[in-house]
């Protein structure tokens, strides 16, 4: 039984539920390897998503980024480029698949409600009832540069037009006519949208701040978390239960799935040594200059990366919180930052490359052997700190088949995963409610 309070009780009959991601950008999935498929071909995709149906996963995931990172001028080096739409994408990929759900990121910040709607309601209509839409806001200002003709949107203000975009999604969705006016949006008139085998496209939502978790806990089905690590989950799950039952929903109406990368070995220690080739791969001499010239906004090519940090300041434009190269509670404080890297860094005795390694986000690692992260994935879920993950695989092909050829019997051995699908739709793999009735009553 749970001693851990995460604001809903201990279920001995928990089921996890999972979903493998690829980002719209950035370097978690190692591409370069000569074993790694081409990373924008559609091959490449339905080998992953037959494979992931194979393995019974509840959803496969796409991220977006509607323009790549730039650095000084060029794309950022550990940025993919040329990902075709995820909408797109996903609907290929219903072709060739018959059960996994389809997961499309789309942000609420430069998208339209009623064009946005009927794409989504058209994947889910093509997958009968398959389709998922992760609500994001998209916190660069590159991306705006490519729309809104260069303006762009407080962080705030953003998730206000995501709660409206959202709102106005579900009315369209419920066959309402829609009439709103708003200094963020305008949307009248009535869909033609019929509804798909599943009511609506499930709702996800990423993004952690008051705002995100508000708009999770009013509209989302399901959340893609950032906090992974014990601690942050449990203070995560609680913060977001009381949230939801302030909405007037039950307090665990939404499922949690944090983002994770899982390392398998036959041994721990064969684990353990895969995950330092990744960070050390993830966060080689280059990659480290680049990450520090990204917060820097300065050439800094000529620094060895194996050398101390750099002593000069970062320039101004950097500074400015559009500029999107720092996660929402540090952009405040970016001189600060940098003057505790330098601390860290000299207290430590590290060089550049071994502080990014230090300080980079890249540590969601879930490393062990599948029977050790089965048995504490099932403890997780059972204890209501998770409803499952959402994994994004740092190899193509490799850490796929892992999941799917031996975390997967390993879960299922534990009873905490299913034999087989029992439901066609993402909302049914979800076990999420049918909430298409209660929309049409809201709206
Ligand atoms: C786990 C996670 C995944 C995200 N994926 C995307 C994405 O694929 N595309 C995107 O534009 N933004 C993505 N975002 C960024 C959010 O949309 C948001 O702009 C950012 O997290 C800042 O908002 P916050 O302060 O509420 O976290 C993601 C955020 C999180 C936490």
């Amino acid at each position: 039984m749970s001693t851990v309070d995460t604001g809903a009780p201990y279920d001995e009959n928990a089921q996890i539920h999972l979903g493998v991601f690829y980002p719209g950008i950035g370097a978690q999935t190692v591409w370069e390897d000569a074993n790694a498929p081409d990373q924008v071909a559609t091959d490449t995709f339905v080998e992953v998503a037959q494979t992931l149906e194979r393995g019974l996963f509840d959803a496969f995931f796409l991220g977006d980024g509607q323009r790549v990172r730039e650095n000084r001028g060029a794309i950022l080096s550990t940025d993919i480029a040329g990902r075709p739409d995820a909408i797109i994408q996903l609907s290929a990929l219903a072709a060739v698949t018959e059960r996994i759900g389809l997961v499309a990121t789309q942000n609420a910040t430069y998208n339209l409600p009623a064009e946005l709607a009927r794409r989504l309601a058209s994947l889910d209509a093509l997958s009968e009832g398959r389709a998922g839409w992760n609500i994001v806001t998209t916190d660069n200002a590159w991306t705006g540069e490519n729309f809104r003709r260069g303006g762009w949107l407080e962080h705030e203000r953003r998730y206000e037009r995501a709660t409206q975009v959202v709102e106005l999604a579900k009315q369209y969705w419920a066959g309402q006519k829609v009439s709103h006016d708003t200094d963020l949006v305008k949307a009248v008139a009535q869909s033609r949208i019929s509804e798909s085998a599943q009511g609506r496209p499930v709702l996800f939502q990423a993004g952690d701040s008051t705002g995100g978790r508000d708009l999770a806990a009013r509209h989302a089905d399901v959340v893609f978390s950032a906090n992974h690590a014990f601690d942050d989950a449990v203070a995560y799950a609680r913060d977001l239960r009381a949230r939801t039952a302030a909405f007037g929903r039950p307090a665990d109406a939404v499922k949690i799935l944090p983002g994770v990368t899982v390392v398998l070995g036959d041994t721990e220690a064969e684990a353990e040594e895969k995950v330092r080739w990744l960070r050390g791969n993830a966060h080689n001499g280059v990659r480290a200059v680049a990450f520090l010239e990204h917060y820097w906004g300065k050439d800094l090519s000529s620094y060895d990366p194996e050398g101390p940090l750099p002593d000069i300041d970062p320039v101004e434009d950097e500074l400015d919180p559009s500029r999107g190269t720092l996660a929402i509670a540090a952009r405040t404080g970016k001189l600060e930052q940098i003057a505790q890297w330098r601390k860290l860094a000299y207290d430590k005795g590290l060089s550049i490359r071994e502080l990014v390694l230090e300080v980079s986000p890249a540590s969601r690692f879930h490393s062990g052997t599948p029977a050790a992260v089965a048995d504490r994935w099932a403890d997780l879920v059972r204890n209501r700190v998770v409803d499952g993950f959402n994994i994004n695989p740092y190899h193509v092909r490799d850490s796929v088949n892992d999941l799917v050829d031996k975390l997967v019997p390993a879960l299922q051995e534990r009873g905490v995963y299913r034999t087989e699908y029992t439901t066609t739709t993402l909302r049914g793999h979800l076990g999420l409610d049918d909430e298409t009735a209660s929309d049409k009553k809201a709206s």
